[in-house]
């Protein structure tokens, strides 16, 4: 793809994207640019993903063909005020935080720009990442084209509407958290059964992956394919039903929705 990719903010999920896109072949380190706050941010980034790195928003917005808004939701506003003379005409301003809406970010701009809303998460590092996208009415056909290919890159697009963006941080964007919390939980399981720790870890990441790979490619509902683990009077069955009584599928809705109500209010301030 010929065209300069730009971040403002180059943190945890820039990195994960940014190392996503490269490695996929689709964009090369040379086409990408970031601008960090810190001296020591900046210096890290170029010695470990190569690309251009400056202290000036404005550079990068300059440059940028399609540009990330990658800081935090309560330093978007003070940094689009920075940079909304700055950007190319024709610049696609592609969003990742919690909670900011496509309306907020063009009323901040003050003039028609294309934007699109997105959620991803930060499995994109190696390219399985999962990302929600919105796009508002100036983004063409031909723009979203090229949109879904370069975040199509570092892994799996769904494209929905920009009122149910404030859920998907819930389902998607901050559930690897979870997840790795239930690694951690399954390997000290296996610790404390005699099983080394790595080899817990190796264990318990490949039961989740196969587990998330049977859910998307057999597309049998998990209560069936949790059925089938379950033998007669075995010992999955004895698993379940302590995790029933835990609550384990109520904790999970109920984070669930403390995430949910956190993202509102973010979008908030
Ligand atoms: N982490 C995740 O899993 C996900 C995060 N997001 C969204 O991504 C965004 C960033 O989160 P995350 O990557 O976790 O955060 P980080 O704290 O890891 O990164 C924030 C980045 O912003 C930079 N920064 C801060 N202030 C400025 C500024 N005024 N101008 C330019 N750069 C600045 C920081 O630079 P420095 O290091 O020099 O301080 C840093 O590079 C958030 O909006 C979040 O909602 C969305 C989905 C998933
Ligand atoms: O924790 C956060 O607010 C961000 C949004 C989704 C994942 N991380």
């Amino acid at each position: 793809m010929n065209k300069i990719i730009g971040f403002i903010g180059f943190g945890k999920m820039a990195q994960a994207m940014a190392g996503g896109m490269i490695h996929s072949g689709l964009i090369r380190a040379d086409q990408m640019m970031a601008s960090m706050r810190t001296e020591n941010s900046r210096t890290l980034a170029a010695e470990q993903f190569r690309i251009k790195v400056s202290a000036s928003n404005r550079d990068i917005a300059a440059f940028a063909d399609v540009l990330f808004l990658a800081v935090a939701p309560y330093t978007y506003f003070e940094v689009i005020e920075e940079i909304k003379d700055n950007i190319k005409p024709d610049a696609i301003i592609i969003t990742i935080a919690a909670g900011i809406t496509a309306s907020d970010v063009e009323n901040a701009f003050g003039n028609k720009i294309k934007v699109v809303r997105t959620m991803p998460n930060t499995p994109s590092l190696v390219g399985a990442g999962m990302t929600a996208v919105s796009v508002n009415s100036e983004i063409t056909d031909e723009d979203l084209v090229s949109v879904e290919k370069l975040l199509s890159s570092f892994g799996k697009v769904e494209i929905i509407a920009e009122a149910q963006m404030d859920a998907i941080p819930a389902i998607s964007g901050s559930s690897p958290a979870y997840v790795y919390m239930m690694i951690e939980a399954m390997a000290d399981g296996g610790v404390r059964q005699g099983l080394s720790r790595d080899q817990s870890y190796r264990l318990a990441a490949q039961a989740v992956l196969g587990a998330a790979q049977m859910v998307l490619e057999t597309g049998k509902h998990p209560g069936e394919l949790k059925d089938q683990v379950t033998s007669p009077g075995g010992a999955t069955i004895a698993a379940v039903s302590t995790l029933e009584q835990e609550r384990f599928r109520g904790a999970i809705l109920a984070a669930m929705d403390s995430c949910t109500a956190k993202v509102k209010e973010l979008g908030k301030k």
